[in-house]
């Protein structure tokens, strides 16, 4: 034993960056399988200190962590997986990976959006069926120009967002949440209630993340709401997405189309209902997954880790 503090990386296909920054400081372990169900990692547990890793994290997986555990962190930066209050509740601190991770899923944001507006899936089907056609008015999309944006929730990503659309000659953008931002003020966005942004956007994206208020924020109402031309997209969570209201709102064009990164469930099932519209542009959970993006999630992760070891507050703590 090296009497440095013992920390179990519970992936192994975390990125070598954290591994390696880890190992400046602590002795690091690398779970195999790589990802591992929560019996396993409880199995060993108990003799770390720190636990880096995407896991279900509940009462039960802590009455079983063992008492030596200080720090949990998650390379993401969503963190409803985990029972906070319960955490912090047994002096474990616990952090995860926010902001670093804005660009990409922006970025996400972005292909999505023009992919269901240009139709892209639909004509790529098409392509596959051998029924392109000749026409003028043959699958037309919606431009970007002059329209308006609506941002349901402006945290990091919602900013990092507008920046990238703001190119595309957007005409206003609109925004909702708790309450007004600088932020929003600095980037000539209006805040506006969530009615009027759904009733007054024709580019709906959400950025929200899961909690008792979002859950299914995005129901029959909600689309109801929005415009016949109005295109939605999701890179929040899926579960704030009523599945079956936005199947009907594709599926009666009570809206144009919807790009979605983020879907419940999720992944979608082979034939779910989702994947049988041809106005829904949709991939599995991919928004951070780019090399660069995956390797600062996890040294901010790692950083967390070791931060919370020295006695400072971690880089990102929750
Ligand atoms: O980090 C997260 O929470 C994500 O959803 C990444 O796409």
């Amino acid at each position: 034993m090296s009497g440095k503090p013992r920390v179990l990386v519970a992936h192994n296909d975390t990125p070598q960056v954290a591994v390696d920054l880890l190992k400046t400081k602590c002795d690091v372990t690398i779970l195999k399988p790589n990802w591992p169900t929560e019996a396993e990692v409880l199995k060993v547990l108990p003799e770390y200190d720190a636990l880096l890793g995407k896991l279900h994290i509940d009462t039960d997986f802590l009455n079983a962590a063992g008492s030596k555990l200080k720090i949990i962190s998650t390379p993401s930066a969503g963190y409803d997986h985990m029972n906070i209050q319960e955490i912090k509740k047994r002096g474990i601190k616990v952090g995860h990976a926010p902001k670093v991770l804005s660009g990409a899923v922006a970025e996400t944001a972005v292909f999505l959006l023009l992919g269901a507006a240009r139709r892209a899936h639909e004509g790529r089907l098409l392509l596959e069926q051998g029924k392109v056609e000749n026409g003028f008015q043959w699958l037309l999309g919606h431009d970007l120009r002059n329209k308006t944006v609506g941002i349901v929730g402006l945290g990091n990503i919602g900013e990092e967002i507008v920046k990238r659309l703001k190119p595309f000659e957007i005409k206003k953008f609109f925004y909702t949440g708790h309450s007004r931002k600088k932020a929003g003020d600095d980037l000539g966005a209006e805040f506006v209630n969530l009615d009027t942004l759904l009733k007054e956007s024709d580019f709906v994206i959400s950025c929200v993340p899961l909690t008792p208020e979002t859950d299914k924020m995005f129901s029959d109402d909600a689309f109801k709401k929005m415009r016949k031309t109005s295109v939605f997209v999701n890179i929040g969570r899926g579960k704030t997405v009523d599945t079956d209201a936005l199947v009907r709102a594709l599926k009666n064009q009570t809206i144009f189309a919807a790009g979605l990164d983020v879907t419940e469930p999720e992944p979608l099932p082979v034939g779910h209902e989702l994947l049988k519209l041809p106005n829904a542009v949709i991939i599995p959970h991919m928004g951070s997954q780019t090399v660069e993006t995956r390797n600062d999630m996890a040294l901010a992760a790692a950083q967390n880790i070791l931060n919370g070891l020295e006695g400072k507050t971690l880089l990102y703590e929750l």
